[in-house]
């Protein structure tokens, strides 16, 4: 049987790290949204990330996927840079090449699925294996088959996704990620566009992967009780910065900073509809 999460991060830990921030920052015009930030996620770590509505928590993930550019910082993936090269030992910015090559490494799994409407379930997962990684149609439909069968959605994949629900479309948003086998998996959100009674499935399919311990994993999201028990680490962002981080543990049983103490009491009572 996997370790539990909490038992399993300090061997993580030896490792070096498989993404490394080094003082990112962003703005949108005039809005400081990331404010200096250095953060390590190790290979197989799995690291919630919380905090109030627009303190940067996407914008986090989203310059690691390459959608948003960082205005200063450097970030490693695999030991390697993202957003720039080097040039005799020196580091200049990367062409779009680079960029493609890098974030091969990353998958993505966003709040509103982003499936493509007009192609088959198959096809949504076999398009990148066939255009990025070079796979023959027959390769990819046998990884595409595996994956979706991983998250219970074999028996769908000759339908379109306005035909399937929130959370089977989420499951085969997964799989698309999961097809491209990345070293580290983002979450953006994953359950929070359904309703109510498809957010289980999502999230049981997203433990489910998280107890192979293979993948590092940034869940970002508002399911407390979801991050408690998949997180190694979590993560409380603040205003563009990381305010506190530790086991699941300490900061939900012992938060030390008022603004996550806060944040928890205002989240609980919108939970408990007060
Ligand atoms: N493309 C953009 N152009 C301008 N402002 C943006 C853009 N993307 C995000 N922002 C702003 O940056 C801030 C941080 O946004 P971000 O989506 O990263 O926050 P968040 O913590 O993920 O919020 P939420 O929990 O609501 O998703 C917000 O004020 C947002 O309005």
């Amino acid at each position: 049987m996997k370790a539990k999460a909490e038992e399993r991060a300090p061997s993580s830990r030896k490792a070096e790290p498989i993404v490394r921030y080094r003082g990112i920052n962003k703005y949108f015009g005039d809005h400081h949204v990331l404010k200096n930030i250095d953060f390590d996620l190790y290979p197989g770590e799995r690291v919630a990330v919380i905090g109030p509505s627009g303190s940067g928590k996407t914008t986090m993930a989203r310059v690691l996927m390459t959608l948003e550019k960082p205005d200063s910082g450097t970030i490693e993936v695999g030991g390697r840079h993202l957003w720039h090269k080097e040039v005799n030992g020196k580091l200049v910015p990367a062409d779009e090449k680079h960029l493609h090559e890098v974030r091969r490494d990353i998958g993505m799994v966003f709040q509103h699925f982003n499936l493509f409407p007009h192609m088959t379930i198959l096809r949504n997962c076999t398009e990148a294996p066939i255009k990025v990684l070079g796979l023959s149609r027959e390769e990819a439909e046998e990884r595409a088959k595996s994956m979706l069968e991983k998250v219970g959605m074999l028996d769908k994949i000759d339908q379109y996704p306005a035909n399937l629900s929130g959370g089977q479309q989420q499951r085969v948003a997964i799989a698309r990620a999961l097809v491209m086998r990345p070293k580290v998996m983002l979450f953006d959100e994953p359950t929070s566009a359904l309703d109510p009674e498809t957010v289980g499935e999502v999230l049981g399919v997203i433990k489910e992967i998280a107890r192979e311990g293979e993948m590092a994993m940034m869940l970002i999201t508002h399911e407390m009780s979801f991050a408690r028990e998949v997180a190694d680490r979590v993560v409380f962002f603040d205003e563009g910065r990381i305010v506190e981080q530790g086991p699941p543990s300490k900061i939900f049983g012992n938060p030390e900073s008022d603004r996550l103490r806060d944040f928890l009491r205002r989240f609980n009572m919108m939970m408990n509809g007060n």
